[in-house]
């Protein structure tokens, strides 16, 4: 495997936030022995780039390194520099998973993008990569949407932290900010699925960024106390478990433990099972004795499990407990759910006469993970592409026996999948087994299978990486399904497209060309000779205009063509159209190296160009630059007297055109065009017999593909169209030598043919 050099490459900006922050990561990580240079294996390197939640840090990081120094560094630009950021890792991603062209050992548990990536290595023609990647795209714009939310909420946090006066409304802020971001991004993220449940929301966004549990937590009880009233806390799970169960649920303080008792007769008074919940603190601090003497509290006959609660006292009496131990607080409660229901055979009420074990088993898992784990389920549902408009409410219309076909195998491959399917000695093995090969409601088992399969590659580190891709499958699924006729997901079960996803081999990854050909399906993609160039704009490229390397590369910008830049552009409002540094030190070098007696310019705009030009005139040389636009001239003729330039440029605000009509022919050493666009033949035209035989016309903008057409009021490409006809002809054209140099939006430079001599 060919291993790209991080720390050897030459970064701006947010690239040397990547860097530092890898190195940083391989210093910890070889001091835990596992370093992942030394690993040598670029994919897993990026993988885990891709798979860690310290992106978002590096993210913000980046976006603070990628500040331009003196910039106020604003949400404005931290925005920029993210987004920016994540466009970078995405490129790089994919050029070092593969730059080597050699894919990752089988075995690797990879994630789910270099199966993509592998599909991409293996598209045979352009139709097919673009539907590959329009699938990759989507989930990535998932997670970039998301990298930019956090980051300006972490971003703020940090602001506020460093200032010690907002200290003690940092942690509150961050909260509030955070939860915004969260509830934004898991909405956008999941609107598709039409899902408005808050609980299932809250289980989305822990998938898809994993932030800490209990600021999710914090979240579905709507605090921003990190101390939480346990009162409070019970009720909450006894109004989410009646709502989730249909059981009563009674929940109740009895001195010094809380009950909660599920209703076994039909008005709930006698209860068919219970939980208590026993303060752990200076009160009860031997939970098995009190647990004992207690058994007998919930009535003769009904099974009760406990649970131990870490909280303490307030001098007002209330029991509070700390939010971080809420989660696993409600873990617990579900092993409590488990026992109890198991127990006293609660899914008898549900009409489950006869359920066995691994339903009771499977009632009591999804207990835990749906109303303890704030929605679990519904989260799984979503990212299966249920029918939109089935939320949660609807959804538990089913609960009662049907969930122990749907949902619960749903939620249960998520969790038994990654947690414990992976290690063989795991008591779960059986329940899984007894799933899959007992279980005769026709399409579950093929879609755990495809599920299963479809995530089998995927390390457990990062849900969210799985379920980007499974969005975007589902969407384009979906897509497919709608071009096919069929009217609703409902007619064509997930499990339908996952198997013709995956084929029917059991535990392994999607094979690269079956899905290459199921996306092509979706998007319609025609078969294409994969030798065939690409068609359109001529001007499709899929390589970057290596723009951030140059600037790092070229010397800081002279502070006085900065000041005039500002002063023209922010004070005076004049369009920055001016051409980039780059092209500007072009000009100069072609002055110095060309020693034309007289230069002429179409186009002055406030001298930026016109200072270059003329900075590599020699003795006696004369630049001649029009402007039509006397406000522009005025400005451009003072930015030209402050560089000392006057005794060699005049700028005319004669339109350019007429003017060169009247010149002398054959006078010209050097032309550069850079005038109104629409106007390039009539230059091209004026300008030509003005040149001298080996003088040279150099046209700007020759890529005809910048954004200087919206500057110009265009919207369409009517401008790129006009340079691509002058461009084009003249480069052709037997009486000059052409070529187009590489500057950002190009320029085409044409020597006219003969010579002084002749
Ligand atoms: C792209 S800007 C020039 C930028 C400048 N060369 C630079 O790089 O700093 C184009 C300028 O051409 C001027 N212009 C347009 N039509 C013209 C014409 N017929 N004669 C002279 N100037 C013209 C516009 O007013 C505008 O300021």
């Amino acid at each position: 495997m060919i291993m790209t050099n991080v720390a050897a490459m030459t970064e701006p900006g947010y690239k040397v936030g990547l860097r530092n922050w890898l190195q940083e990561r391989n210093s910890r990580m070889s001091a835990s022995g596992d370093s992942l240079v030394e690993r040598n294996n670029t994919a897993y390197l990026m993988a885990f780039l891709e798979a860690n939640d310290d992106l978002f840090d590096h993210a913000f990081r980046a976006s603070l390194n990628g500040q331009p120094s003196g910039s106020l560094g604003g949400p404005a630009d931290s925005r920029v520099a993210v987004e920016k950021a994540a466009r970078v890792l995405r490129e790089e991603e994919r050029r070092w998973t593969f730059g080597g062209g050699v894919p990752p050992a089988e075995d690797d548990r990879l994630p789910a993008f270099v199966t993509v990536e592998r599909s991409l290595a293996h598209a045979p023609t352009r139709s097919h990569r673009i539907a590959i990647r329009a699938a990759w795209d989507t989930a990535l714009d998932v997670e970039s949407r998301a990298v930019h939310d956090l980051a300006v909420a972490v971003r703020s946090l940090r602001a506020e932290a460093s200032d010690p006066s907002s200290r003690g409304i940092a942690a509150d802020n961050f909260v509030e900010t955070f939860s915004g971001a969260v509830i934004d991004a898991t909405s956008r993220i999941f609107g598709t699925y039409g899902s408005s449940a808050s609980s299932s929301l809250v289980s989305c966004a822990e998938l898809a960024m994993e932030e800490t549990p209990a600021k999710m937590m914090a979240l579905a009880f709507r605090t921003r106390e990190p101390m939480l009233d346990v009162g409070r806390v019970i009720e909450e799970i006894r109004r989410r478990l009646e709502v989730t169960t249909d059981s009563t649920v009674r929940a109740s303080f009895a001195g010094d433990r809380w009950e909660v008792l599920f209703g076994g007769s039909s008005d709930g008074k006698v209860p068919s099972s219970g939980v208590v919940i026993w303060p752990l603190n200076g009160r009860n601090p031997d939970f098995q004795e009190s647990a004992r003497r207690a058994t007998p509290l919930t009535g003769p006959g009904v099974p009760t499990a406990h649970v131990g609660l870490r909280c303490s006292s307030r001098p007002d009496g209330r029991l509070v407990m700390h939010l971080r131990d809420l989660k696993a607080t409600l873990h617990e409660l579900g092993h409590a759910m488990h026992h109890g229901l198991t127990a006293s055979r609660e899914p008898l009420r549900h009409g489950l006469e006869s359920a066995g074990e691994t339903e009771i088993d499977l009632l009591s898992l999804w207990l835990e993970w749906t109303v303890f784990d704030a929605g679990w389920g519904a989260c799984a549902l979503s990212a299966a592409g249920e029918p939109s408009g089935k939320g949660l409410v609807e959804w538990q219309g089913i609960l009662r026996l049907e969930a122990l076909k749907e949902l619960p195998l749903r939620a249960l491959v998520m969790e038994l999948d990654r947690e414990w399917l992976m290690h063989p000695e795991s008591d779960y093995q059986d329940v899984w087994r007894q799933v899959t090969d007992s279980d005769p409601a026709i399409h579950a088992s093929t879609y755990l299978e495809a599920l299963h399969r479809l995530t089998w590659p995927i390390p457990v580190t990062r849900p969210g990486a799985e379920y980007g891709l499974f969005w975007a499958m589902s969407e384009v699924a979906g897509t497919w399904m709608q071009r096919h006729g069929s009217a609703s997901h409902d007619q064509t079960p997930p499990a339908a497209w996952f198997g013709r996803i995956l084929g029917n081999e059991p535990h392994q990854a999607p094979d690269p060309m079956k899905l290459i050909s199921f996306l092509e399906q979706a998007v319609g993609a025609d078969t294409q000779d994969p030798l065939a160039s690409d068609k359109g704009n001529p001007m499709s490229s899929t390589r970057e205009y290596p723009s951030d390397y140059i600037a790092a590369m070229l010397p800081a910008r002279d502070p006085e063509l900065t000041s005039m830049l500002r002063q023209a552009i922010v004070d005076e409002q004049l369009p920055p159209i001016q051409v980039d540094d780059n092209a500007a030190k072009l000009l100069e070098c072609l002055t110095l190296l060309a020693r034309p007696q007289l230069v002429i310019e179409i186009g002055a705009l406030f001298g930026y160009s016109t200072i270059h030009l003329a900075r590599g005139l020699k003795k006696g040389g004369q630049l001649i630059s029009f402007e039509i636009d006397p406000r522009s001239a005025e400005i451009a003729r003072e930015n030209v007297s402050r560089f000392g330039l006057d005794d060699r440029v005049r700028i005319s605000t004669e339109d350019a055109v007429t003017a060169l009509s009247r010149m002398a022919p054959d006078s010209a050493d050097l032309i550069f065009i850079d005038g109104a666009k629409t106007e390039y033949v009539e230059y091209v035209k004026a300008a030509f017999p003005l040149l001298r035989a080996g003088g040279a016309l150099l046209i700007d903008d020759a890529f005809a593909g910048g954004s200087y057409a919206a500057h110009e009021g265009g919207e369409d490409d009517r401008l790129g169209e006009s340079i691509r006809q002058v461009v084009g002809a003249l480069a052709k054209s037997q009486r000059v030598t052409a070529s187009f140099l590489g500057t950002e939006h190009g320029m085409l430079l044409a020597v006219k043919q003969g010579s002084d001599d002749e």
